[in-house]
């Protein structure tokens, strides 16, 4: 049956008249803020009708884009952007998410799931901005593509970002960069520096989720500047001035072809100002730390996963490295297993002792794992990262560990020198000389004692203690230390002398058998 003129005629009219009511709605919706009024949803839902006759694009960011192992920078970024638009109440958000910002009493607040906010570009271009979030993905019971998968298993989270077709250009070429830019500056000014550890495997992300990454954190709050920090004066300056060479240094990096990083190496007695020292690195560079237990990661392919999840501008730390793990021996055992294994006969030699295999259930690392994260190709991941092991024992370390290029500055941290006692002194008691002063130069200069045990002297205990206490206090600790000393010094001169008559005793007797 031939179908009548009129019918095509009339649905023309029809879907004509249609758009035309359509577009006049629709301008009225905007004209009179009606979707104020009508609430989110149903706006979203007008502007994709409305894409009919005026398309829409989108943009979509993942918070884990496919296969990375971390959180897409993006996604933070534009969180971090959208952060004064969520505030502002004329936008309407009803759902907030609150994170902890740099000041203790204040928030980084982002839109709640599907909350949406408009932002104007150059006056002109209209977006809008939405949050959600999908179910986590049906293969995500066990690694995917976060470590230890429950990152994996927890609801996946985006922002869309919609925008009129005839602003492509402008969106994508201008908009989104200045949307990174701005988010940058924002996450810079609310950053607070953290101290990660490795020893838990499972903690609580930044956004309140339970997560498995490999670091756990806590926010960084450590007193100690390099104001505070007691050593001789040019010895200190040299390592600030290093600091700042390294972080102003990114085009030197770029232009010799090296990753950017520094390996620093602190050596010295206990208390002699290590720990503290990283600490006043970190507070001068405004850097996190990642604390690596060694002793707790259990193969080299762990330690790899800890170092990518490490953030630039970062202080790697290893303290203690010689107690961490026998490194020195497990390079030398694998060359002997080597040695053994290649060897004709190939018997029991080259087998692992029981006390060996004891030992592989623990940590496996290795010093080549060591050695690799330290200067293997992932270590040029990133960028801006220092790396620091301490050692009281620099002596018992594989050269390969420390030789320069790895290890590029080593810093000893020496017992207390009277330039450090002035140091403390001004620090702790406020005086800058006193006649205690040469008494305490005299015997400094005879006796080690560390800047931890002068400041603990130093310090007032009792409501009348003052600078005539504490210095007479630590006079006559440096006494009671020179005393010590010396009576171990004659009872060991004794030993000596009792040993070597025994020897010769002994001697005597051989002498005797012999006969
Ligand atoms: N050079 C210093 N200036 C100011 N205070 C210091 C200095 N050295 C040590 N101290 C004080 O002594 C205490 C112990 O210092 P720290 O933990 O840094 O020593 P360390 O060298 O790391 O020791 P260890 O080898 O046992 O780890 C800290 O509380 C610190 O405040
Ligand atoms: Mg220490």
């Amino acid at each position: 049956m031939e179908a009548s003129p009129w019918s095509s005629v009339n649905s023309g009219i029809v879907l004509s008249l249609l758009a035309v009511l359509w577009t006049v709605v629709w301008n009225n919706l905007q004209s009179l803020q009606l979707h104020h009024l009508l609430g989110r949803h149903l706006a979203r839902h007008a502007r994709h009708l409305a894409a009919i006759v005026d398309p829409y694009l989108t943009v979509t960011v993942a918070e884990h884009d496919g296969g990375r192992m971390k959180r897409s920078d993006a996604y933070r970024e534009v969180q971090a952007y959208l952060h004064r638009a969520t505030c502002d109440a004329s936008a309407g958000v009803r759902h907030l998410k609150a994170e902890p910002a740099k000041s203790p009493d204040a928030f980084l607040l982002s839109m709640g799931d599907n909350e949406e906010v408009a932002d104007v570009f150059r006056g002109e271009v209209k977006v809008w901005w939405l949050a959600y979030s999908t179910p986590p993905r049906e293969d995500a019971g066990g690694g995917g593509y976060y470590w230890g998968g429950r990152a994996a298993r927890a609801d996946r989270r985006f922002y869309r970002l919609s925008f009129l077709e005839r602003d492509r250009d402008v969106v994508l070429g201008e908009y989104l960069p200045h949307v990174r830019r701005e988010g940058r500056a924002v996450m810079v000014k609310n950053r607070q520096r953290k101290l990660f550890t490795n020893l838990s495997g499972d903690n609580w992300d930044d956004d309140g989720r339970w997560c498995d990454s490999v670091w756990s954190h806590v926010v960084f709050e450590h007193p100690k500047t390099f104001e505070t920090l007691a050593m001789d004066p040019a010895k200190k300056k040299e390592i600030v001035d290093d600091l700042d060479a390294f972080r102003n240094g990114k085009e030197y990096y770029a232009r010799v072809g090296k990753a950017w990083k520094r390996g620093y190496l602190l050596h010295g007695p206990p208390g002699t100002g290590k720990s503290t020292m990283i600490a006043a690195m970190a507070n001068y560079l405004d850097y996190d730390i990642y604390d690596i237990e060694l002793t707790s990661v259990r193969t080299n392919t762990d330690l790899r996963k800890l170092f990518i999840e490490t953030t630039s501008k970062s202080i790697i730390v290893i303290e203690d490295i010689d107690c961490s793990l026998d490194l020195t021996g497990k390079r030398k055992n694998k060359k002997k297993d080597a040695t053994a294994a290649d060897g004709a006969d190939g018997d029991k030699k080259g087998s692992p002792s029981n006390e060996e295999e004891e030992k592989e259930k623990g940590s496996k690392v290795t010093l080549s794992g060591v050695l690799n994260f330290i200067d293997g190709l992932w270590s040029a991941c990133g960028g801006e990262r220092i790396i620091v092991f301490t050692t009281n024992h620099v002596k018992k370390l594989d050269p390969a560990l420390i030789r320069r290029g790895r290890m590029d500055k080593h810093i000893e941290m020496s017992y207390c020198c009277f330039e450090a006692f002035k140091f403390l002194a001004k620090v702790y008691l406020g005086v800058d000389a006193h006649h205690l002063f040469d008494a305490v130069q005299a015997l400094l200069r005879e006796v080690d004692m560390t800047p931890a045990d002068v400041a603990e002297n130093l310090t007032p205990k009792a409501a009348g203690d003052n600078a005539d206490t504490c210095l007479a206090e630590l006079v006559k600790e440096l006494e009671k230390a020179k005393a010590e000393k010396a009576q171990a010094k004659a009872e060991g001169k004794g030993k000596a002398a009792a040993a070597a008559e025994e020897e010769v005793d002994g001697d005597d007797d051989d002498d005797e058998d012999e006969e």
